[in-house]
């Protein structure tokens, strides 16, 4: 049975397709990702929260669902837009069809779309607020709904992610790190353990001196949905403990540990969401092809030289994609070294920052 679905744009935009998954409505900000694999993780990063995912890569679902490639419990996308869906997925691990997932997590779905048009559109107007129909609404009420809800830095997006009770992996390992966390992506935490590091996982609004009852010899600040500059609780830990402890960042904990040190962070047209983004290391010359999904971005200019500098840059805008202290042991990243999904060329970041948490 053919499913009518619709999507909404707040700039009136209204396209049809069909419906699949769960049967709801729903909104959040319309991005787009460009990796050709990687639905599963994508859909259930936890920095997707608030976002309808749209995925550029014509044909998804082929290799169907596996909980081994979950990032978090759930799926975290407000929704899923793509060009067609597989109904017969194969792969060896298979549980489900991606249809069979959305549902499980009353996520909607709409194929159909011709999505490379609609992200020439984001690219040329950048990134939009959308409403998404698996179920019978009216043209202009869901129109009204894409252009009414609230901008995505007006919402508090971490607080629906973190954790909620500390947790302690691997107490057993004579190294530990506190992951304060802001949505992080489970390939984050098994990074650590691989390395025989303990995690301590504390939400993310765990206050410094309760951080360091756990003993860390580090803290990691996570990835995580939504505008850095409303996660004020983090900002304050990092400049609590920028002189006690070695502090990393990935990708939304790169922004805060940006603020802590009086840096700016800006919205972008229409962010880097996928597997191929090239960053440079400016000190190695190196370059390495790298997984992103990130909407906001430090302004270099505001970057107090004495403080912090830029270790790594994207290759195809320019954008900061990495900083260090110049005198404590913090650094950071804007991409995402852990791949999940993506590439495996920055996987040795994590080896970068456990050795100078072992040395420290
Ligand atoms: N993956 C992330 O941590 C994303 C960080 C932040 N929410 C952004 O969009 O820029």
């Amino acid at each position: 049975m053919v499913r009518e679905a619709k999507l909404a744009l707040e700039d009136g935009t209204l396209l049809k397709g069909e419906g699949f998954g769960f049967e709801t409505v729903k909104s959040g900000e319309v991005v787009f990702a460009t990796g050709m694999t990687g639905y599963v993780e994508a859909l259930t990063d936890p920095s997707y929260k608030g976002q309808i995912l749209m995925l550029t890569y014509p044909l998804q679902g082929n290799y169907g669902i596996s909980s081994k490639w979950y990032q978090s419990d759930s799926i975290k996308a407000e929704g899923l837009i793509v060009r067609e869906q597989c109904r017969r997925p194969s792969h060896h691990l298979a549980e489900k069809t991606l249809s069979d997932f959305l549902e499980e997590y009353e996520i909607p779905g709409i194929s159909g779309v011709d999505t490379r048009a609609l992200t020439i559109k984001i690219r040329k107007r950048g990134t939009m607020k959308g409403a998404l129909a698996t179920e019978e609404i009216d043209d202009d009420e869901l129109i009204k709904l894409a252009m009414e809800q609230p901008d995505i830095r007006e919402l508090d997006l971490v607080d629906k992610v973190s954790v909620k009770e500390p947790k302690i992996l691997h107490e057993e390992y004579n190294d530990r790190i506190a992951i304060i966390d802001c949505g992080v992506k489970n390939n984050i935490i098994k990074a650590f353990l691989e390395r025989e590091v303990s995690v301590a996982l504390l939400p993310y609004n765990t206050s410094p001196d309760v951080i360091l009852e756990y003993e860390p010899d580090a803290i990691l600040v996570s990835n995580g949905p939504g505008d850095p500059t409303r996660v004020k609780e983090a900002i304050e830990t990092v400049k609590r403990l920028s002189e006690k402890l070695p502090i990393f960042g990935i990708c939304l904990g790169q922004q805060i540990i940006a603020l802590a040190f009086n840096a700016k962070i800006y919205k972008m047209k229409f962010g880097h969401r996928g597997a191929n983004q090239p960053v440079k290391n400016l000190e190695t010359g190196e370059v390495a092809i790298t997984s992103q999904n990130h909407g906001f971005a430090i302004n270099p200019k505001s970057i107090d030289e004495k403080d912090l500098k830029i270790t790594h840059i994207n290759l195809n805008d320019g954008t900061v994609e990495g900083i260090q202290h110049r005198e404590l042991p913090i650094m950071s990243v804007q991409y995402h070294p852990e791949a999940g999904p993506g590439p495996h060329d920055t996987y040795n970041t994590f080896d970068k920052f456990v050795k100078i948490m072992r040395e420290y």
